[in-house]
């Protein structure tokens, strides 16, 4: 092993503890019942979306099977991201994020001022996606984002695209589901996203780490921004996730061909602090290599994010004030960048005392 780059050193309070706990870990739901469209059985439905309520408020975490993804778009990105992160670092390069497009390829993310033991290529669902310039209030400006053209592996683009596509279809069906938990309108989080979403979508690759593994984390303790996320990784595991009732990293089991979907800070907003987003984090690995990728349901960068009025009242008022999602999300992107304590930060900083 090398010298240890220190860039890479986890806080002690953050290192990843050698001892895994392995319980039955967070929810497995199958969502036969919204996919068999031959007999939508209204019982079946009411006891599904019992249920994701229930994963919703314990743990913030549960993972989807009979999800409606076919298995072969899924293959098809899981194959290119092989074979765009195999190349030579000149070659990733090219397609490299830059100040002025922040999509594209990245190997030096740090998560809280740490460096990530990872390389990400991140590519947006809509182009172009607009952007706030800053995080000022007063700074109306707003940029384009765009996305690079990796010229390989071939189609490229085209396979993105289309696991976009159906993510964003089962994006809209757990948020459905999401709804009806909370006693909703079905579609009430539609409106955000039909037009001018800013979701993105990242494959990440972790390499084989020749640090010894209670220094230095895929990817640090963090929560994710925008409403949920959508995540398939592969059989290597690696992602843990604080459990609510402990506050105790528990693994998460790679189970074949299943989705994994955690709330994020705008569901939590939005629901009142009913359903929370949870810390997670990525331990690294000395022997093998491990791929997954997120896909980020963002809103438009100009959504007015506040408690929804249907789910506040006189016993539990409001505990937000409003903010703009895209000022939102410049600032938590500037802030990853500096030292900090307390965790979800920014989500804090519009809460009402
Ligand atoms: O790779 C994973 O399992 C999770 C990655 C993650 O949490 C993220 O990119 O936000
Ligand atoms: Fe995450």
């Amino acid at each position: 092993m090398g010298e240890v780059d220190p860039t890479f050193i986890q806080d002690p309070q953050h290192r990843s503890n050698l001892s895994i706990i392995q319980d039955e870990g967070i929810p497995i739901i199958d969502l036969s019942p919204i996919n068999n469209h031959t007999d939508s059985d209204p019982s079946a439905i009411e006891a599904l979306v019992k249920e994701i309520g229930s994963a919703c408020k314990d743990w913030g975490f549960f993972q989807v099977t009979n999800h409606g993804v076919p298995l072969a778009v899924r293959n098809r990105i899981e194959e290119a991201s092989k074979l765009f992160f195999s190349q030579s670092l000149e070659e990733k390069n090219k397609v490299s994020r830059n100040e002025h497009s922040p999509m594209g390829y990245y190997d030096a993310e740090h998560t809280k001022n740490v460096r990530d033991w990872k390389e990400v290529f991140d590519f947006l669902a809509k182009q172009p996606t607009f952007m706030p310039v800053t995080s000022d209030e007063h700074d109306h400006r707003v940029t384009r984002w765009t996305n690079p053209s990796p010229q390989y592996p071939p189609n490229f683009r085209v396979i993105i695209e289309e696991y976009i596509q159906e993510m964003e279809k089962l994006s809209l069906k757990i948020l459905e589901l999401i709804a009806l938990s909370l006693g909703l309108e079905a579609k009430r989080f539609q409106e955000f996203f039909t037009k001018d979403q800013t979701t993105f979508i990242r494959l990440n690759y972790y390499p084989p780490c020749p640090y010894p593994r209670h220094l230095a984390l895929g990817v640090g303790p963090h929560k994710d921004s925008g409403a949920l996320t959508i995540l398939a990784q592969d059989e290597v595991g690696g992602l843990e996730v604080k459990r609510k009732a402990d506050q105790q990293w528990i693994s998460v089991k790679p189970t074949p061909d299943a989705y994994i979907i955690n709330i994020a800070d705008l569901i939590q907003v939005w629901s009142n602090d009913a359903y929370e987003s949870v810390e997670h984090r990525v331990l690294v690995n000395s022997e093998k290599e491990r791929f997954s990728i997120p896909f980020f349901l963002f809103p438009a960068h100009d959504t007015q994010v506040r408690p929804l009025e249907e789910l506040v009242n006189e016993q539990n008022p409001s505990k937000y004030r409003p903010f703009k999602w895209g000022k939102f999300l410049v600032h938590k992107e500037s802030s990853n960048f500096k030292k900090q304590n307390e965790e979800n930060l920014q989500i804090y900083h519009y809460k009402i005392a």
